[in-house]
């Protein structure tokens, strides 16, 4: 049985996410997801949607086991609980490989990162991106 984590805020699901997920869960046989904390998303502007419903949806998907909400403070909590054999990092996210293997090894977690691929869009106008379904609500109903 091969465990394997995704991780992101997926906030207003889209085709990408399923893409994403679809790809990390074809690499083991369980798919876990730990849902970014809204606290804890710096990088960009913080989720329109609640923690729990961002959880909610994304554990309503079929190719996800199990959805988590991830911790406050450290992010090797969930990891320790869930025990992975596999990390999937999403096709553009900032993490590096390297640094989150080095990472995982100092704290005891022996398990290998991989990336997935993007996901391109399959018709004219497809939006894979929630900063662009946002932006297209502010330009249409703003
Ligand atoms: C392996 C891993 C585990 C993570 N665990 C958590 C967590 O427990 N809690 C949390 O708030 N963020 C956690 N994060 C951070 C968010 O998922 C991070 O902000 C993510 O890169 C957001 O990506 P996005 O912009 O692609 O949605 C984790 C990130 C990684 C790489
Ligand atoms: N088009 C896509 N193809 C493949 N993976 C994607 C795509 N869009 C998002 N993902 C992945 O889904 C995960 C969660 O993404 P996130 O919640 O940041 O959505 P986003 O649409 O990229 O958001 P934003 O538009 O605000 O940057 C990340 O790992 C990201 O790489």
């Amino acid at each position: 049985m091969t465990r394997v984590i995704a991780q992101g805020t997926f906030d207003i699901l889209h085709p990408g996410h399923v893409h994403y997920l679809s790809d990390a869960a074809s690499m083991g046989d369980e798919l876990h997801v730990i849902i970014a904390r809204s606290s804890n998303v710096t990088h960009k502007q913080k989720p329109i949607l609640d923690d729990r419903q961002r959880r909610d949806m994304v554990a309503a998907l079929d190719v996800v086991d199990e959805a988590h909400l991830g911790h406050e403070t450290d992010i090797f909590v969930p990891i320790e609980r869930i025990d992975p054999d596999v990390i999937v990092l999403g096709y553009d996210q900032h993490h590096d490989e390297a640094d989150l293997e080095a990472a995982l090894s100092d704290r005891g977690i022996d398990c290998e990162v991989a990336r997935a691929s993007p996901r391109e869009p399959a018709y004219d106008d497809e939006l894979l991106s929630t900063g662009r379904i946002i932006d297209r609500i502010l330009e249409r109903r703003g």
